[in-house]
């Protein structure tokens, strides 16, 4: 796996998760919420699950679930990453880990420096913070990006990504900038709300491994 991670997000059809894949993408996105226009029903993810091969991680990514939907989707998509893009306690999130032993993400919306401290209190607990923009919207997926300049302050105490309306063509500054181990994206490598294009997911995959 190269150092430089990347997370392809809201994919929905087989040929985008081929294209993600082949274009070295470590990690794909499903979205289960229903408002969002990237939302895969159990069933859809669990077909689409298939395409992802291992080496490759499958991210879920949910939005403060009750415990006994989200144990379904658990079960039936069976994913190697939950991604947390609610306001999830991080007791919530440690009683996940110790009943299901699962790879957990919390993600943040990143107004300021206090973000850092709430952040803090997820260490030894979630494996990765996620620091996107702030909620608009929707939770996540909007396509803004926030001030990179804020993440000058961070000093990471444990393995990071970065979110937040990235493309192909800011991709590589934002990893100049901030260093970020991972990268996701979404909006930004789609022609319409939910429909992603081939070309830019193949773009974005090559400016970031080349940054
Ligand atoms: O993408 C969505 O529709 C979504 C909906 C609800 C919660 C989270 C969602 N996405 C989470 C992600 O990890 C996105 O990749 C991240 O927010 C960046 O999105 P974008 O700015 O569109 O690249």
């Amino acid at each position: 796996m190269p150092d430089q991670l990347i997370k392809i997000c809201g994919l929905s059809t087989p040929e985008t998760i081929n294209a993600a894949v082949e274009a070295g993408a470590s990690h794909i996105g499903f979205i289960h919420f229903e408002k969002s226009p990237r939302h895969l029903s159990l069933d859809d993810a669990a077909r689409l699950r298939r395409h992802i091969p291992s080496g490759v991680k499958l991210v879920l990514v949910t939005v403060a679930m009750q415990p006994e939907p989200l144990e379904r989707a658990i079960n039936a998509i069976k994913p190697d990453v939950l991604q947390f893009h609610g306001g999830e306690t991080a007791q919530w999130i440690k009683l996940v880990k110790q009943m299901i032993g699962i790879e957990c993400w919390k993600s943040f919306g990143l107004r300021d420096k206090d973000t850092f401290v709430e952040a803090k209190t997820f260490d030894g607990i979630a494996d990765r913070l996620l620091f996107d923009a702030p909620a608009h919207e929707l939770p996540g997926g909007n396509g803004l990006a926030f001030q990179w300049d804020l993440l000058d302050s961070w000093e990471p105490f444990m393995p990071w990504a970065l979110a937040g309306g990235l493309n192909p063509d800011n991709v590589a500054e934002a990893i100049q900038r901030t260093g970020a181990p991972l990268v996701d994206a979404s909006s930004g490598l789609e022609t319409e709300p939910g429909v992603k294009s081939i070309e830019k997911i193949e773009a974005f995959c090559k400016a970031a491994l080349a940054a």
